[in-house]
């Protein structure tokens, strides 16, 4: 090999940042179609007299408001704000689950969406759904053969009696949610997205998920994470962006963010 930079150059060339997502003047809007009732009633003829020139029966929801951001590889970013914020929305549209209105969103491969896109089958059982999960995640299933049970082992759904053999319509929506976890964190993620996977299990699974998600990062990655739990957005990210009404309204450093949240949420 020539001859390479020595490690002083490393310690003087700031750590290059590799960009794995960009949100550029975002804008989501879902279309409700039918969303008025009354159709026969006379204000319901009123309003569509005096609606005349919108688009019959579709409502919009304007979700995220130009939000503008670049998420780095090996970062944990933790989104917070209000019930109906657009937290899930903004997730959903980095996925590519939902087309913008306006702006754009570039990705660095195909971001995983933890809890939304996990193609599980509840008529299944657990074992059949882990091998069904991994192949929707592109695992091979030698791949998956050899992290099974890891996979079940860190679901700890095993640990109260045999139920990886049961359909995953008996589980409880925390056991459901554990394995859906496990499953998504047995596959090292360009990007990792995760809609409060971490407020369902007990604090024992929080902890390995907390423990899973910094490993993650290590490897590369880029982990987001939605919470209303401000514990474990403290515990694993070190960047918050809190939306409000579908706006940004503040991105830095999680201590910052948080400080500035709990006063506006009076906690
Ligand atoms: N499928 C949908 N169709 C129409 N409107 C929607 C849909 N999903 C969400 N919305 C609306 O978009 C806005 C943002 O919702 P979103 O679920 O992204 O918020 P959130 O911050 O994740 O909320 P929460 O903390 O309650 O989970 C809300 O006004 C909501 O009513």
């Amino acid at each position: 090999m020539a001859d390479q930079p020595q490690e002083q150059d490393a310690a003087e060339v700031p750590e290059q940042r590799i960009p794995t997502v960009i949100a550029d003047e975002l804008h989501i809007v879902y279309r409700v179609n039918g969303a008025k009732t009354g159709k026969g009633s006379a204000t319901a003829a009123l309003s569509r007299i005096l609606r005349r020139g919108e688009q019959r029966g579709v409502r919009t929801v304007h979700a995220v408001k130009g939000v503008s951001f670049v998420a780095y590889r090996g970062e944990a970013i933790g989104l917070i704000g209000s019930n109906g914020s657009g937290k899930s929305t903004l997730l959903r549209a980095i996925a590519g689950l939902l087309p913008a209105e306006k702006g754009r969103v570039y990705t660095d491969g195909q971001p995983s969406l933890l809890g939304v896109n996990a193609a599980l089958m509840n008529d299944l059982t657990g074992e059949r759904n882990v091998i069904l999960g991994g192949l929707a995640m592109g695992m091979s299933r030698e791949q998956i053969k050899a992290r099974y049970q890891e996979i079940v082992d860190f679901s700890g759904i095993n640990e109260k009696g045999d139920f990886i053999t049961l359909p995953m319509r008996t589980y409880s929506s925390g056991m459901a949610a554990r394995l859906r976890f496990s499953i998504a964190a047995a596959k090292d993620h360009d990007v990792l997205m995760i809609d409060e996977a971490l407020a369902t299990g007990d604090r024992r699974f929080q902890q390995r998920s907390e423990e899973r998600i910094r490993e993650l990062r290590e490897e590369a990655g880029t982990v987001f994470l939605v919470s209303h739990n401000n514990t474990s957005i403290r515990d694993t990210c070190d960047r918050v962006l809190w939306l409000e009404r579908g706006e940004l309204r503040m991105d830095g450093p999680t201590e910052e963010v948080l400080k500035e949240y709990e006063k506006f949420t009076g906690k």
